[in-house]
């Protein structure tokens, strides 16, 4: 992401900018690499990306734990570079819990409040309502070895909230739930968050947990943001072929952009790429491309389509003929795998069951694919 993408840090809805943010812990090898990054008051943002891309290091820096190398972070425009952890209002929430094993959960919950002076009667209240908010009031005097892992996460997240901090961070709280427990607390962690209104960031490497819960998604790799974008953008529009790998299926077709270039503005064009097999395929291009490059095109399974040989053929440029790979059963639909003379990847269709088309298919067979030009994206 260029700086230029990024709105000025003292837009009113900006709470936390990071600018030019660089961290190594080698003095060599950089993890985060010029970062720059807005996070908006009240918004559900996600850090997402492969193990070792530098969220959590951003995570840390932002909560104090970690200082930036280089570059400045800025909370409600206030400089942060040297502001001790807990003099930033920030909640925390870690995958371990971090609860103190020889405190009670009300004790716990309490901590932040204890610290910072509270008196105790406002506290038993805050605490109250804290636990409440994860429907927890009846757990006050256990000790966190009497819960279970996801009531343990419930408490670090009350503890989390209880001082009404403006900014909550979390990194992979829910890494150690199972999937079933990690998928209702999603759930639960979005509600929450659109209840308080408070401005929540979220590390995780699981993308299906990021697309559900977040109003944007900072796609990480190697210590740079290949895309920020709210999420239907982010699946719909990747920016590279990184974020199209990243978030979701895709199918990959190499070739060479024949025609085609990108208009005035830079963004996107229709180009035609023309594939080692002979076959012509029109598909946007992205950023700058220019007939001759080599290029590869990416595609969403379900924006193509297994075309019965009854059925008239689309326009030229919006089909791909190959052959069968396999069929797997999926329950409500089949997963038609495909291949294509000298493409190095298969492809593969979701066919819903019952597709006329799908009835005779045995792997060998030619198949015909159907698609819409605009959703093939083109990038050199
Ligand atoms: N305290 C540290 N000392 C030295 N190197 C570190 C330290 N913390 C992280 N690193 C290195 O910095 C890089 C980025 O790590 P970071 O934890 O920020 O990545 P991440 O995207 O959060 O990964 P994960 O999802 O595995 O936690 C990695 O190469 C990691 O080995």
């Amino acid at each position: 992401m260029t700086a230029s993408s990024v709105p000025a840090a003292t837009s009113a809805d900006v709470l936390v900018s990071f600018r030019g943010v660089k961290k190594t812990y080698d003095g060599e090898h950089l993890v985060v690499k010029q970062l720059d990054l807005d996070i908006r008051k009240g918004e559900f943002l996600t850090l997402l990306g492969p193990s070792g891309s530098g969220k959590t290091t951003c995570l840390m820096m932002l909560a104090g734990f970690e200082f930036p190398t280089g570059g400045e972070i800025r909370l409600d425009g206030q400089l942060l570079n040297r502001v001790p952890p807990h003099k930033r209002n920030i909640g925390m929430v870690f995958q371990n819990y971090a609860l103190f094993p020889h405190m009670t959960v009300a004790q716990n919950v309490g901590y932040p409040l204890q610290v910072r002076g509270v008196p105790a009667a406002q506290r038993r209240q805050q605490i109250h309502e804290a636990l409440a908010m994860v429907h927890m009031e009846s757990f006050a005097a256990r000790y966190p070895s009497q819960l279970s892992g996801g009531q343990q996460q419930r408490i670090a997240l009350a503890r989390a909230l209880v001082f009404k901090p403006q900014l909550v961070l979390m990194d992979e709280p829910l890494g150690a739930l199972d999937k079933q427990l990690r998928e209702h607390m999603q759930i639960e962690l979005k509600a929450l968050h659109q209840q308080l209104g408070m401005t929540f960031v979220y590390v995780t490497h699981d993308q299906n947990e990021a697309l559900t819960m977040s109003d944007r998604v900072a796609v990480f790799e190697q210590g740079v943001i290949q895309q920020l974008a709210p999420v239907d953008q982010l699946y719909e529009a990747p920016d590279n072929l990184f974020v199209a790998g990243f978030i979701g299926d895709s199918n990959r077709l190499s070739g060479q952009l024949r025609a085609g270039a990108p208009d005035q503005a830079g963004q996107t064009a229709l180009c035609t790429l023309a594939l080692p097999d002979g076959q012509a395929i029109l598909g946007q291009a992205i950023g700058k491309t220019a007939a001759g490059q080599e290029a590869t095109a990416s595609i969403r399974p379900e924006r193509m389509r297994l075309l019965d040989p009854a059925e008239a053929a689309p326009a030229a440029g919006s089909l791909l003929r190959g052959r069968a790979a396999g069929l797997i059963y999926f329950g409500d639909h089949v997963r038609l795998q495909c291949e294509f003379a000298q493409q190095p990847h298969q492809c593969f269709v979701k066919v819903p069951l019952g597709t006329p088309a799908l009835r005779h298919i045995t792997p060998g067979d030619a198949v015909t694919l159907a698609f819409e030009p605009e959703h093939l994206r083109v990038y050199a």
